[in-house]
Formats: C-alpha cells, sequence, structure tokens
C-alpha cells in the first residue's frame, strides 16, 4: 500500500461518533476522506469543515455531511496534510494553495492531526518553498517588502496566468537561502501589509501521523 493511503485511512480511525471535523487538502488526506465517506455509509455521524472547493467536492461525492463557521463554535478534530514536518513538528503547508482556510480551521480545532508520509519529515523546515498568500492588488509592492526580509520570491502560475486561490488572492513561493526561525518568520510575513497569510503553522500539529522505512506506522507527538 502507498504510504499516502496508509497514513491517510490511519487517521480516518482518530474520528469519533458525533465529532466536527476539519477535512484538509490534498492527495494525502484524501485517502481519510474517502475512508471517512465509507465509514458514514455504515452509519457514522459527523460534520466536515472543508478546506477548499476542491475538498468540499470530494465530501460531497462520498456523502459526507458539511457545516460551517455560521453553524458551530469549534472543530473537534482537524485532519490534513503538510509539505514538510520538522522535528519540532512545525509545518510548511499550502502545496496546494489552501493554506489560508486551511490555518483558519486548523486554529478553531481542539485537536490537529496531520498525515504525512516519509518525504515529508525533516530535520528543520525550508527547502519546500514558503507559500504566501497575498492580495492581488499591490502585491508586486508586498513582494518588495517580502523579499527585504531575505526571501526570493516567485509568483505562482496556472499555465501561463497568475494561479488564484479558493479567496481570489494570489500566492508567492518563497526560498529562504539560511534557515529560519519558523515563529518569528511566520509573525513578520503577516505584518506585511498585503499578506493575507503563509504557509508556516508552528506549534499547531498535536499528533503527526507517518510512516518508518519499513512503511511501519508511526505516530509523532
Ligand atoms: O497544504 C496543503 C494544501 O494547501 C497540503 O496539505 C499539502 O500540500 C500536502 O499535500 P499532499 O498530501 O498532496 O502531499
Amino acid at each position: 500500500m502507498n504510504e499516502k493511503k496508509l497514513v491517510g485511512e490511519k487517521a480516518a480511525e482518530f474520528v469519533k461518533d458525533g465529532m466536527i471535523v476539519g477535512l484538509g487538502t490534498g492527495s494525502t488526506v484524501y485517502y481519510t476522506i474517502l475512508k471517512l465517506g465509507e465509514r458514514v455509509k455504515k452509519g457514522l455521524s459527523i460534520k466536515g469543515v472543508p478546506t477548499s472547493i476542491q475538498t468540499e467536492k470530494l465530501a460531497r461525492e462520498c456523502g459526507i455531511p458539511l457545516t460551517n463557521f455560521r453553524e458551530i463554535e469549534q472543530i473537534d478534530l482537524d485532519i490534513d496534510g503538510a509539505d514538510e514536518v520538522s522535528s519540532e513538528l512545525d509545518l510548511i503547508k499550502g502545496g496546494g494553495g489552501a493554506l489560508l482556510r486551511e490555518k483558519i480551521i486548523a486554529k478553531a480545532a481542539k485537536q490537529c492531526i496531520i498525515v504525512a508520509d516519509s518525504s515529508k519529515m525533516v530535520k528543520q523546515l525550508g527547502e519546500f518553498r514558503l507559500p504566501v498568500e497575498v492580495t492581488p492588488f499591490g502585491c508586486e509592492m508586498t513582494e518588495k517588502h517580502i523579499r527585504t526580509l531575505g526571501f526570493l520570491t516567485e509568483l505562482r502560475l496556472s499555465t501561463d496566468e497568475p494561479f488564484v486561490t479558493d479567496n481570489g488572492n494570489y500566492i508567492f513561493d518563497c526560498s529562504y537561502t539560511k534557515g529560519y526561525d519558523p515563529k518569528k518568520i511566520e509573525q513578520e510575513l503577516n505584518m506585511i501589509p498585503g499578506v493575507v497569510e503563509n504557509g508556516l503553522f508552528v506549534g499547531m500539529a498535536d499528533l503527526v501521523i507517518t510512516v518508518d522505512h519499513d512503511k511501519k506506522i508511526m505516530l509523532k507527538e
């Protein structure tokens, strides 16, 4: 079985009857959502809060009832993927472009489980370029300010046009020449006018489900 399927399906075991569940975005949590759909068909009663339009569509196809922040106060459990997971369990997310909704939902959750195949596990964050979501208005100036923090920036494209997030924004994929302090950089980026959110998730993961060399499930907390 591939690693994404192993960890994705494992996460579905943590979902209990009656829970409000944050449904992440990406090819790993895809397997969690399929598994939850199977469990719902067998009688599991949950409501999902999707982190993207893509996940909303998938959850509907799987028959998972959905809700939103107009109807709920809190999320019991959020399950999502990641692009990098450090030894401190800090994350880079947003490879799929859903970082803003993902962070809102992770912050609203009592517990946050991350599903990550072994390629995502790193000692220190930074090899994966950090996605930074910005408003289209003034993005040229916002980019200059991001660069003054020491990043190289590249506007994410979809074919020849700027990639547009579910929130109508753009993304700069940002690389850094040396290691950075995730907590400090997360805050500094979000102080720049025009930056809506960045893909650093510091101290948000309660549990990471991954696999070791023998493809055995490992739980890290
Ligand atoms: O942050 C994300 C989307 O914005 C995803 O969780 C992240 O990109 C991991 O995706 P995948 O499971 O497909 O590797």
